[in-house]
């Protein structure tokens, strides 16, 4: 299928999760994500989450990366480009909204992209080949060619990846991995 089919549907998909699937499909993505051996990692890249699009909340993966003793990375979005400049997130760092709704780092220090040894990535749909649709801007595209060949790009998902995307082009970079989870929602049950 075309990427810009999967954007739609996956959009359609994700938000029509409830907010208790939510919660069970993160926990899941979580777990397996306190499983990684991260001993070589000392920089991780995160993106903050954009909650009108019900991506999932990367405040804990933060946390638990913080209490690991990594330093940790986050981006601003300029949309004249369609890049993005990376910004270490401490302890006082504040954050804001942008128009666009996603949280940015105001007052930190430039990080670049060469020092980071993990890039954890949003993503609407990939294929087996860890290939990735994100909302279409190529904002990832651009920022991970320039990321080291020996960063280890990991995407985050609900869905599980579909066989093929037809139309990828020689700007898509592949993901080493793409997280999702091990648990299918018709098999979830709910307390009552
Ligand atoms: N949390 C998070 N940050 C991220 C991304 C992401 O996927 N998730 N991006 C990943 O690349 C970039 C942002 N990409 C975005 C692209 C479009 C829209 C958006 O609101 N689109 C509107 C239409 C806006 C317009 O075109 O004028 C919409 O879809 O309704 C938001 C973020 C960089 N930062
Ligand atoms: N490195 C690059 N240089 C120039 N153009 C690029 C580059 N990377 C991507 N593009 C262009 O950006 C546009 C959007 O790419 P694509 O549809 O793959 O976005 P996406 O991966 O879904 O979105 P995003 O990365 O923002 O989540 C395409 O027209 C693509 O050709």
């Amino acid at each position: 299928m075309l990427k810009s089919e999967l954007r739609k549907i996956y959009k359609q998909k994700r938000n029509d999760l409830t907010f208790e699937e939510i919660q069970k499909l993160q926990e899941n993505i979580y777990q397996q994500i306190y499983d990684l051996d991260i001993s070589q990692i000392k920089t991780v890249h995160l993106f903050l989450t954009l909650e009108k699009f019900k991506e999932i909340d990367t405040q804990p993966i933060i946390d638990y990366f913080r209490s690991q003793n990594k330093r940790i990375v986050v981006s601003k979005s300029d949309f004249s480009k369609n890049t993005l400049t990376h910004f270490y997130l401490g302890k006082d760092t504040e954050i804001a909204l942008n128009k666009y709704g996603i949280p940015e780092p105001k007052n930190a220090k430039k990080a670049l992209e060469k020092a980071l040894d993990l890039v954890f990535v949003p993503l609407l749909i990939s294929d087996e080949k860890h290939y990735r649709v994100g909302y279409g801007k190529g904002f990832y595209d651009r920022f991970l060619a320039n990321c080291r060949k020996d960063c280890k790009k990991i995407g985050l998902n609900f869905f599980k990846p579909i066989s093929k995307i037809s139309d990828i082009n020689e700007f898509d970079v592949a993901l080493d991995d793409v997280i999702y989870p091990s648990l299918l929602l018709s098999k979830l049950s709910f307390p009552t």
